[in-house]
């Protein structure tokens, strides 16, 4: 497979693709003085987790977007000579596709989620990352409903939604690309795109006009394959495998893209592809969910990092606000020395006081 290179390699920059009245996206506090107001102690605490679910939801947040707290541009010079500061950033004026708050899930004795919120934007990508064993894969089996979450508040696009199986998150638009793909070997791209949704004309399967999306949706996502798109899947590159999945999840009305790991296996070149592919995705709407453990891959392709730590979520910042440090920080220990909590404590791990869910009482 080649892809033709991206002008100035992701053009939109991290980070970047403003939106007209989204102060959140503007990369200055100057410039956001009305739409982020301060707020009050309490209120900041309860988004690191030591406040009680209700208390997570901003005045006013719930139909605007709630976002958690970030490390301004302006504090991050001050970051390379000493603590920098999390300011909360109060409402943004877009909505989240995706806004999940106090997600909590217990596999029998063991805690996996703490009261989880996260939040993932149309056009964007969002990089979950933390370490083995964080709650990545869980907290996404909950946004996609494989998995049921004890509690905690699922909206899509604002709305309260129920979503406690597949099939419920499929029907919002919700798609996620499994870490092994669940490609059929034997099958070709065609048959591999269209599984379980076959185009038919009366009682016989429509190929030509399959073959025909599936060529305009591989050309869509500006994919160039070599060969056909008739050839099976077991013939194809690693690179080439992923972006079938990538189309696969792409063709039906998707807003939400969830991929697990996408370049695990993959070469530097593929790699490369398949990050402009990921780029390409958000340019185009949607919502990306990349869980990655590259620290590469997710400051090459993300506009937003969220850092679970031992099942807690720890950060969402904006990856141009970050360095590379600050996020294995966050990673291994939970904390970064060079952030603050939004209590104005500096480096201590964040939700390290809230009470153990074995001590919480059941919901
Ligand atoms: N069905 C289950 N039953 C019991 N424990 C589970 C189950 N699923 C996950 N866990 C546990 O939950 C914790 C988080 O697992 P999860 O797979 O979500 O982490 P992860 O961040 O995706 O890790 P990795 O990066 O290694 O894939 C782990 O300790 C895991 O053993």
């Amino acid at each position: 497979m080649s892809l033709p290179a991206l002008s100035g390699w992701f053009p939109r920059g991290r980070g970047g693709g403003r939106r007209a009245g989204d102060p959140a996206r503007t990369g200055s506090p100057a410039e956001a003085p009305t739409q982020a107001p301060t707020q009050a102690p309490a209120e900041v605490a309860a988004w690191a987790g030591a406040g009680p679910p209700a208390a997570r939801t901003a005045p006013g947040a719930a139909a605007a977007g709630w976002e958690t707290a970030r490390l301004t541009g302006q504090d991050r010079s001050a970051a390379l000579g000493g603590a920098a500061r999390w300011e909360p950033l109060g409402m943004s004026a877009v909505t989240p596709v995706l806004d999940l708050r106090g997600v909590h899930k217990s596999f029998g004795p063991v805690t996996v989620l703490h009261d989880v919120d996260f939040v993932a934007y149309p056009g964007e990508v969002t990089a979950l990352v933390g370490d083995n064993g964080a709650g990545k894969t869980t907290l996404v089996k909950c946004i996609a409903g494989i998995v049921r979450r004890d509690r905690g508040e699922y909206l899509f696009e604002g709305r309260p939604v129920r979503v406690d199986s597949p099939r419920e998150a499929t029907s919002l638009g919700i798609e996620v690309v499994h870490q092994d793909l669940a490609l059929c070997e034997n099958l070709d791209i065609v048959q591999n795109l269209f599984l379980g949704r076959e185009r038919r004309r009366g009682m016989v399967l429509d190929e030509a006009e399959m073959e025909e999306v599936a060529a305009d949706i591989l050309a869509g996502l500006s994919v160039r394959m070599t060969g056909s798109v008739r050839q099976p899947v077991w013939a194809l590159s690693g690179g080439q495998r992923q972006t079938v999945a990538i189309a696969r999840a792409v063709l039906g009305d998707s807003k939400v893209v969830i991929l697990d790991e996408p370049s695990s296996a993959l070469g530097v070149a593929q790699t490369r592809q398949v990050l402009e592919l990921v780029r390409r995705l958000a340019d185009r709407g949607l919502a990306v969910v990349l869980i990655s453990h590259n620290m590469n891959d997710v400051f090459a392709v993300s506009d937003r990092i969220a850092a679970l730590y031992l099942g807690r979520m720890v950060a969402q910042v904006r990856t141009a606000d970050v360095t590379h440090t600050q996020v294995v920080e966050l990673i291994t220990a939970g904390r970064s020395a060079t952030l603050e909590q939004p209590d104005g404590r500096p480096g201590a791990p964040l939700g390290a006081d809230v009470p153990s869910a074995a001590a919480e009482p059941p919901a």
